[in-house]
């Protein structure tokens, strides 16, 4: 017979008080409550950011998260930062400690990962920058809330089950609240905005990629005033 692994250590214990001051304080709470839509940017040139986002601020989407999918997205979160003073930039798909660091220091107002880590969890807590770690499973909702962090992105939205996961686990963990992300569009998103944990979507609709490819500011404007206007009951919140 084997010999029992050896357990590993116990992780250092989050004090009680330090969790909760932790969930008041909750801080991405301004950025999901800025409008009922996150655009979720994807930048290939960054002279497209400033008209980009300014196109989405006059439609009422202040807060941008601009994705580091592309190697244009730090320039693009500076430019924004600088030029685009009613835009609440923030960065998305941030997945390492350098990657927190580079975007706090490009002017990222707000911190955006697809999933997330302690280590991760640790240097987005440290940047003093509002963050919103990802999620799509129950286990991790749980941890989330026993490091005393209640607010989080729900993703992949569509493919990790969508209204009705979010309506199931709503009675069980009430204290989560979610930023569904992920095959979300004009026609979905009311759905998920009538649901009690749902603070707002993300989502990448309103620019479409022909419209940036063709610098059609005034139609990712439209769009953007569309999804601005969009609630639970469907247009117009
Ligand atoms: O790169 C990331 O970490 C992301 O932020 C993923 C995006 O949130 C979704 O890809 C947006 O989903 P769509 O609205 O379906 O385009």
């Amino acid at each position: 017979m084997s010999s029992p692994l050896p357990s590993a250590p116990p992780p250092p214990p989050v004090p009680a008080s330090a969790a909760i001051a932790t969930a008041a304080a909750s801080p991405a709470s301004s950025v999901l409550d800025l409008a009922p839509v996150i655009p979720v940017v994807v930048v290939e040139d960054a002279a497209d950011a400033v008209p980009l986002a300014r196109a989405l601020v006059a439609g009422g989407l202040p807060a941008i998260e601009v994705t580091l999918r592309t190697p244009a997205a730090p320039d693009a979160l500076r430019a924004i930062a600088a030029e685009v003073p009613d835009a609440v930039v923030g960065a998305g798909t941030v997945i390492t400690p350098e990657q927190v660091r580079e975007v706090v220091a490009a002017g990222a107002r707000f911190l955006v990962s697809p999933g997330w880590t302690d280590v991760l969890l640790e240097s987005m807590r440290t940047s003093g920058v509002p963050f919103l770690p990802g999620v799509s499973t129950v286990s991790e909702v749980v941890a989330l809330l026993e490091r005393g962090v209640r607010e989080m992105k729900f993703f992949p939205a569509l493919a990790a089950g969508g209204t009705p996961y979010l309506k199931a686990i709503a009675g069980p963990l009430p204290q989560a609240r979610f930023c569904p992300t992920g095959g979300i569009g004009p026609d979905s998103a009311p759905d998920y905005l009538a649901l009690p944990n749902v603070a707002c979507v993300g989502g990448s609709w309103m620019l479409p990629a022909d419209a940036v490819a063709a610098r059609d500011w005034a139609r990712i404007e439209r769009l953007a005033r569309a999804a601005a206007g969009l609630s639970a009951g469907g247009t117009s919140r």
